[in-house]
């Protein structure tokens, strides 16, 4: 039976940096609000859109072939203006202009705790939706583009591997996360990388060098080492690892190729279900809202869980990850 809800109109957003599966969980707003009657407004390049009035409506057709799309077709960005009470007020003007009464917003941390003040300041409900490939958002297991973000990671190190081995090199790898580790982390696990540096530990070069050489001694053709951006920079770290050494050291940055391709078949069922989510919650009349998920299951949460507290990264995988790779 279709729910009839209180709330006429509401109105989508991407903020921060894009994730592969946005375009899935836009489509799930949009489609899941026309479903209950409800109109919804595409609001283009985030905060920068909110304030500009770059908005309109969305049908069904807006958001026709784009399931399986990367980036954003609402575009993001990063707004300091929004950071300003000027700037968020030119936001609430438009609200008030386009008779907006909810609003999803798609993205990481930062726009969340942009949502957050908003709504203190002018009462507008407001759902988030985590949707960034750094997996750094407390209150929920997994962030939308992460998966897709660790399998293009995981993807690199196969075809790195190939040549690693045939030329007996070491091989440094930078991945994203000027903050977070998980990507690497995961992707390290996943990859079989001999070490992995991450933002959230200090490292110790010689323990990195003298691992690689035991490696080596016991006859391993080739080492990966996994960098995230925000632990070291992947030039200087091989410049160590070989002035050190005396080993081949050759370095390869990802960078935004992590950013961008199809989503995961995970990340569009997760971005669909969360995406359906943020509607629901919004016609439930919450009023401050995440959604997580918490257990394999897609809940509502403080939407403050997201940026109260830096995610601990999981220590057991870092362990783990370390052992496997003796
Ligand atoms: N303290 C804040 N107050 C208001 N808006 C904020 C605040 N922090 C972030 N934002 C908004 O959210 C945008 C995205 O945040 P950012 O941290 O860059 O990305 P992400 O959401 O992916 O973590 C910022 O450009 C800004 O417009
Ligand atoms: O593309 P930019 O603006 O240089 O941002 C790079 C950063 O964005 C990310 O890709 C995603 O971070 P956010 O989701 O917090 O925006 C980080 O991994 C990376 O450090
Ligand atoms: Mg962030």
């Amino acid at each position: 039976m279709k729910e009839v809800a209180a709330v006429q109109r509401i109105a989508v957003l991407t903020s921060g940096g894009d994730s592969p599966g946005m375009n899935a969980a836009i489509r799930a707003v949009v489609r899941k609000a026309i479903f209950h009657g409800l109109e919804v407004i595409g609001i283009q390049r985030g905060f920068g859109g909110f304030i500009e009035a770059d908005m309109g409506p969305m049908n069904l057709s807006s958001v026709a072939d784009i399931i399986h799309r990367g980036g954003t077709i609402l575009r993001t960005a990063r707004s300091e203006e929004f950071k300003t009470p000027e700037g968020r007020a030119k936001a609430f003007a438009n609200v008030q202009r386009f008779g907006i009464q909810g609003l999803v917003v798609i993205g990481g941390d930062g726009s969340f705790r942009g949502a957050d003040i908003f709504n203190s300041e002018y009462n507008l409900p407001v759902v988030g939706v985590p949707g960034t490939i750094d997996n750094d958002i407390t209150g929920t297991e997994y962030s939308i583009g992460f998966d897709t973000a660790i399998n293009t990671v995981v993807e690199a190190i196969n075809k790195i591997r190939d040549t690693a081995t045939s030329h007996e090199r070491t091989f440094i790898l930078e991945v994203m996360g000027r903050e977070s580790g998980y990507i690497a982390l995961m992707a390290g696990l996943a990859g079989g990388a001999e070490s992995i540096l991450i933002p959230e530990l200090r490292h110790s070069m010689d323990e990195v060098c003298e691992k690689l050489v035991r490696g080596y001694k016991r006859g391993k053709l080739h080492s990966i080492i996994i960098v995230a951006e925000g632990a070291a920079s992947g030039l200087e770290v091989g410049r160590q690892i070989r002035e050190k050494t005396g080993l081949e050291t050759k370095v390869t940055i990802l960078g935004h190729l992590q950013r961008g391709g199809t989503p995961t078949a995970f990340d569009r069922i997760l971005a669909s279900r969360m995406g359906a989510k943020a509607v629901e919650i919004l016609m439930d009349g919450c009023r401050k809202q995440m959604v997580g998920m918490v257990g394999g299951n897609i809940v509502a949460g403080p939407l403050d869980n997201a940026f109260k507290g830096k995610r601990p990264i999981e220590m057991d995988i870092f362990n783990l990850a370390n052992i496997l790779s003796i």
